[in-house]
């Protein structure tokens, strides 16, 4: 039986500049389910990023309520949000932001090391992961300058899990990418799905969006179309790359 990790009740997120009023978000009543791999699609400006960051506690919503866990995060204060993100939430971002004067296992290990860890196991569990999403032995004393761009989101990638988020929020995570090393990345995002890990993503690709089981359809601040697609397999990808296809189409993409 799935559970649900976050509901949202009539979650609006209003942004005021110069005396005017954007309303982005509006009113949305969202259920996203454990281990799902969730896909947030819709044209530019249509408030994915936002819903992202209302939904992990990176941002508060103007009205509204997320449950998240268990957790009501329209109640907490920004101190409470930023131990319940470091404790539940990872993040992947186009950017990919790693320092660049520590090595690639300490990147991880800045991450993995907050508040009260086992040093000697955490170490091991970054090697672990780093071994899992290709980034063996050689590569983990370099600079983040030293990899490429697929690299680098992996060891990304790792640093959002060290500390077993209860969801991986990603946005655009290959938008900077080229296909081989996009591939790479997605297929990481793939594996750890398989595992259970829940991943929310937001992108504009196609290709990157068959990877989730779930798309949901962001028009103006509203979701009007929620597709199930079923957990991603190689041999179907034309099939799901043309459900997926025909749903845009629907929805006016
Ligand atoms: N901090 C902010 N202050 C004011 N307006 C904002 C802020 N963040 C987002 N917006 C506005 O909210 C709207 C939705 O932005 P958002 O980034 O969520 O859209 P998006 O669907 O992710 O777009 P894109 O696909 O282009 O990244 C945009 O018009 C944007 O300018």
């Amino acid at each position: 039986m799935t559970m649900t990790i976050i509901k949202t009740e009539k979650l609006c997120k209003t942004f005021s500049s110069g005396g005017i009023q954007q309303h982005v978000l509006k009113n949305l009543d969202i259920s996203l389910q454990e281990g799902d791999f969730t896909i947030i699609m819709g044209s530019s400006g249509s408030g994915k990023s936002t819903l992202l960051y209302a939904m992990s506690g990176m941002d508060k919503p103007t009205l509204g309520e997320i449950d998240f866990a268990g957790k009501n995060l329209s109640r907490l204060n920004n101190d409470q949000l930023a131990i319940f993100r470091r404790n539940n939430c990872g993040f992947v971002f186009q950017q990919i932001h790693l320092l660049d004067n520590m090595s690639v296992l300490d990147n991880v290990l800045a991450s993995g090391l907050l508040g009260n860890k086992n040093r000697r196991q955490t170490i091991h569990k970054a090697k672990e992961m780093l071994m899992q999403v290709g980034i063996d032995e050689k590569a983990w004393s370099k600079f983040p300058t030293q990899l490429s761009g697929g690299e680098a989101q992996r060891v990304g990638i790792v640093r959002a899990l060290i500390n077993s988020p209860r969801i991986l929020f990603a946005d655009e995570p290959t938008g900077a990418l080229n296909s081989a090393s996009s591939d790479s990345v997605l297929d990481v995002l793939t594996d750890v799905n398989r595992k259970g890990q829940s991943i929310v993503m937001v992108t504009h690709d196609i290709k990157t969006a068959i990877r989730g089981n779930r798309i949901l359809y962001l028009r103006d601040g509203v979701i009007c179309g929620d597709l199930q697609l079923g957990g991603y397999s190689e041999q179907k990808n034309a099939e799901r790359h043309e459900e997926l296809k025909t749903f845009l189409a629907e929805m006016g993409w």
